[in-house]
């Protein structure tokens, strides 16, 4: 039974090559050229030993985690794991009981929401979360909101920096659909367009601010199996072309897999693998922990 769920995991494992990767953007993006860049001393994001409780539940026993620049990190793990926990932990929506979260080395108790954009945390929410009544070009926008320094009654006057700051952010906005291949729905409304299209859109606007931290909660759920393909390739590229630093929750373990650089895996609120894809498909607490069918195989074996 593992067996045959690894043999699925493999055939997917090509996404890494996915010749649906969207045109390279580094002419036009803010590109940072992670490939010529000096080997990483100092993770970008480096959680320290943090606890979070609901009431008497342990969602989040005690884990470390050190992302790199430039990296690909899932977080996976059975229903309940606290994979979520961890991500409301790194945008600071929750307060950890015990812990520190630190950015770029400096440490947080909790991360100030407020600031989170500036400080260059995205995220994308589990459930879409978009302004379905706008047009996909207007939600891509709102992304860019919080860079703005002209005041409201300079918005609501149209002073000359107000209408320059309007211009760039449309500009960048633009830039983004296109590079997520969303130019033909642009002036669509978002509410209108299929469900895989609207969680592009999602993508787009949290790219639009060319955040250092992308956090993606389950971007591919309830995609068609192409769809999760081509998401996967834009997750990619996204990687590639500007240098994003991606942490993404992902049940599909194929494209997880195929997609991740280093895998966390979490069971019970604890960390209890934490590699690069071969090194995690092979850790028998993983395979007992993940895939529960492997419990069942083992007993069989043994009786
Ligand atoms: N706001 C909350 N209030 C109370 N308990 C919570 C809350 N959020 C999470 N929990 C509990 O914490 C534990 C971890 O939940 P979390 O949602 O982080 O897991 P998950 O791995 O993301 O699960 P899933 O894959 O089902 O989304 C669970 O037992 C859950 O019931």
């Amino acid at each position: 039974m593992v067996n045959a769920h690894y043999t699925a995991l493999d055939e997917t494992a090509t996404l890494r090559e996915s010749s649906l990767r969207p045109a390279s953007n580094r002419s036009s993006g803010p590109f940072r050229d992670i490939e010529n860049s000096a080997p990483a001393r100092q993770p970008i994001l480096a959680l320290e030993e943090i606890t979070l409780s609901f009431g008497g539940v342990t969602a989040i026993a005690n884990v470390d985690l050190a992302v790199q620049p430039g990296e690909i990190r899932a977080i996976i793990g059975p229903n309940g794991a606290g994979k979520s926990s961890l991500i409301n932990v790194i945008s600071g929506q929750y307060r950890p009981d015990a812990g520190h979260i630190r950015l770029n080395g400096k440490a947080y108790a909790q991360v100030p929401t407020e600031k989170a954009a500036r400080l260059g945390i995205a995220r994308t929410f589990q459930n879409l979360a978009l302004f379905k009544g706008l047009t996909v070009l207007e939600n891509v926008m709102t992304g860019l909101a919080f860079q703005r320094r002209s005041t409201f009654v300079g918005q609501a006057f149209a002073s000359p920096r107000a209408r320059r700051e309007e211009r760039e952010a449309r500009e960048r906005a633009r830039q983004i659909i296109e590079f997520l291949h969303l130019g033909h729905v642009h002036d669509q409304l978002a509410g209108s367009l299929p469900y895989g299209l609207q969680k592009r859109v999602e993508l787009a606007r949290a790219l639009a601010p060319d955040p250092q931290i992308l956090l993606l909660d389950e971007p591919m759920a309830g995609m068609t199996a192409t769809e999760k393909q081509e998401m996967a390739g834009f997750v990619r590229a996204a990687q590639v072309d500007y240098g994003t630093t991606i942490i993404l929750i992902e049940h599909d373990i194929g494209v997880v897999m195929g997609l991740s650089d280093q895998i966390a895996v979490l069971d019970y609120g604890r960390k209890i693998a934490d590699g690069p894809p071969a090194e995690v498909r092979a850790n028998q607490a993983v395979i007992d922990a993940y895939l529960g069918v492997a419990r069942e195989g083992h007993q069989e074996a043994g009786a």
